[in-house]
């Protein structure tokens, strides 16, 4: 059935009712009004700039700073400006239409000359947020305009205001907050000092405050590179982190297709863990602080970056303190994270060197880089590096071609060998060198977590570490050693050994090795030890995670000593099995407390 309009016509707002809930529940922290005020003033100021140089305005511009004081025995605090001023129309237009914003009004008029450049506001509801902390607002302000009568508006914060003439010999506004009781806490200069210094410290007009201007109005990120140099950046650096070591390098940013931003983003000298401090990226709007909680914007590898980011088409809510996300954030996103490929990979090309000498401290961001954005792995993998235990770097391809030959399998695919810990594996590393394998350095927390990415997308290639199994077995060959041993000795050795190692966890085999191989090895089988390890530094607990560490025990059949167990009594083919697993645990680090005071107390006999 067809509906019958019966009736059409406008919503009504209640302006008593709504009021109370601009100024109290808009902004979700009181202290932001003075960042509006200031803002407000900033913006005043920027107009009047801007008016002069279309030609509209010829006067002095004069001195054209921002100043805020506190009169702690009045209880006001006052932001004055000596920007464009207010008639009375204005101050009616203005002010006491709720949400009509003459910044909008003004970059709408002015457009096209460039007329948003710089301007904040944008909502015309910020001027209210001083009704959270104040029981009264007076406005004094004098227009620029020739001939203009200097206004003075009151308002209690109910819906009734007052306009008076006023006196007032200088151009621009005086906005002044009578402070309320239950706000006597921001009649504190270190107090507004604080808030000033978080949210004004860019601002583009001088901010002053008790005689000292608190902020740096042409801040680096607004230059054009080119005019910088480094010791610029590192300056700025000094300016946002006093406490911090030289970074190692940086990326400007700065485009204005499809969204407008620029920053600069530091590459800070981290430790390799990530015990890393995040929240150092700060984001701004036109130079007004908006948070350090950058997660939409910046992906989550580069949240260990320092620096800056400011962009008017972030999309803030009302209250300018948090993101709404939306497809900008995402461009933004993939756009910081294409920058920061690129600027990497032109270091690597023009600079070999200096890439590889930064490589340990970088390589944390590019591996969490390559594990977390394939469009990331895209461009890193030809500019991740890998590092050997001879201290020689590769790229991937590079190591593709130096290991193909040797460490080809007879399957056709290409193994990497890896330690974790050059002195604890040395006993596997130099069975290893001996082959002439070659053996990579990945001993970081991310590691075990990079090493499954590259499998994954290598073609034909496994990772494992040195000591996954015995070095014949790390990478099999169609050539196989022969044991000396029967098939029977070879039981019986195995029997042997599972009742000396006897524990849960472990397997025993018995194979030929090498003669020079020792006789009895403890590898971890790659795959259950990297879960292991993964599990450790995720901080999760996991299916693995209440199982004891697998591991193998590979008895060598091939050696003097495995052949001499069979001339051996029982006690003593007992006593010498055991000692020579207690070798093997020793060589891997696990013979410990009372197993290793025995062992020592019975070599000792020995000797
Ligand atoms: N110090 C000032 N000097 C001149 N005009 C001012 C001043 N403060 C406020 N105004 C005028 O009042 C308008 C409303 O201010 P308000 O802070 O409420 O909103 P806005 O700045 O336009 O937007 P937003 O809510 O995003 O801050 C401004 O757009 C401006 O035209």
């Amino acid at each position: 059935m067809e509906s019958v309009v019966q009736e059409k016509g406008n919503l009504s707002i209640h302006t008593e009712n709504i009021f109370p809930i601009i100024k109290k529940f808009l902004y979700s922290d009181h202290e932001i009004f003075l960042r509006e005020l200031v803002s407000n003033a900033v913006d005043a100021t920027q107009k009047l700039k801007q008016l002069a140089s279309y030609g509209e305005f010829g006067g002095e511009l004069g001195e054209l700073k921002v100043s805020v004081k506190l009169d702690e025995t009045a209880k006001t605090i006052t932001v004055s400006d000596r920007g464009i001023g207010m008639t009375a129309d204005e101050i009616k237009k203005y002010i006491n239409q709720i949400a009509f914003s003459g910044a909008e009004e003004f970059v709408e008029k002015y457009k096209d000359k460039g007329g948003d450049k710089g301007i904040i506001g944008h909502f015309g509801l910020g001027f209210y947020s001083a009704y959270m902390v104040a029981e009264k607002v007076e406005i004094v302000t004098r227009s620029y305009q020739e001939g203009a009568e200097p206004v003075r508006w009151i308002c209690d914060g109910s819906t009734e205001f007052e306009i008076t003439t006023a006196e007032k010999a200088e151009r621009g506004s005086d906005i002044i907050l009578h402070i309320a009781p239950d706000s006597e806490e921001f009649l504190s200069a270190s107090r507004l000092r604080g808030i000033l210094e978080k949210y004004g410290k860019f601002l583009p007009v001088e901010i002053e405050f008790e005689d000292k201007i608190i902020n740096n109005p042409n801040p680096i990120w607004t230059k054009n590179p080119a005019d910088l140099k480094d010791e610029d950046y590192l300056a700025f650096y000094k300016e946002l982190h006093p406490f911090s070591e030289d970074p190692l390098f940086w990326i400007h940013l700065n485009v204005d297709y499809p969204f407008n931003l620029t920053g600069v983003l530091y590459f800070p000298k981290l430790k390799n863990d990530f015990q890393v401090q995040r929240e150092k990226i700060q984001l701004y709007s036109r130079q007004v602080f908006i948070t350090d909680e950058v997660k939409d914007i910046v992906p989550d590898f580069l949240q260990l970056l320092h620096g800056v980011i400011d962009s008017p088409d972030i999309p803030l809510n009302v209250s300018r303190s948090y993101l709404q996300a939306d497809g900008n954030v995402k461009k933004i996103n993939g756009y910081i994270t294409r920058k920061v490929a690129d600027k990497l990979s032109e270091i690597f090309r023009n600079d070999r060197e200096g890439f590889e000498k930064k490589f340990d401290d970088i390589g944390l961001f590019v591996k969490y880089g390559i594990i977390s954005e394939d469009k990331f792995y895209d461009k890193a993998k030809d500019f991740c590096l890998l590092k050997n235990t001879e201290g020689k770097y590769f790229t991937f391809e590079e190591y593709r071609e130096a290991t193909q030959a040797t460490q080809t399998d007879k399957d056709g695919n290409l193994v990497w060998l890896y330690t974790t810990d050059t002195q604890k594996q040395d006993g596997f590393v130099q069975s290893a060198r001996k082959r002439s394998y070659d053996i990579l350095v990945l001993d970081s927390v991310i590691d075990s977590h990079f090493i499954g990415t590259l499998e994954q997308k290598l073609e034909k290639t496994t990772v494992k570490r040195v000591d996954a199994d015995t070095v014949d077995k790390l990478i099999e060959k169609d050539v196989k050693l022969e044991s000396v041993l029967s098939k029977d000795d070879e039981e019986k050795v195995k029997k042997l050994f599972e009742a000396v190692v006897a524990g849960a966890g472990t397997s025993v085999v018995v194979e030929p090795m090498p003669a020079d191989e020792l006789p009895v090895v403890i590898t971890f089988p790659e795959f259950m030890r990297r879960m292991t390890d993964m599990q450790a530094t995720s901080g999760q607990r996991s299916m693995f995670g209440n199982m004891p560490l697998m591991y193998t025990v590979s008895v060598n059949a091939n050696h003097p000593l495995t052949s001499k167990l069979a001339s051996l009594d029982d006690d003593a083919q007992k006593a010498l099995a055991k000692q020579i697993y207690d070798l093997a645990l020793l060589s891997q680090g696990m013979l410990n407390g009372q197993d290793l005071t025995q062992f020592i107390q019975r070599t000792v006999e020995v000797l």
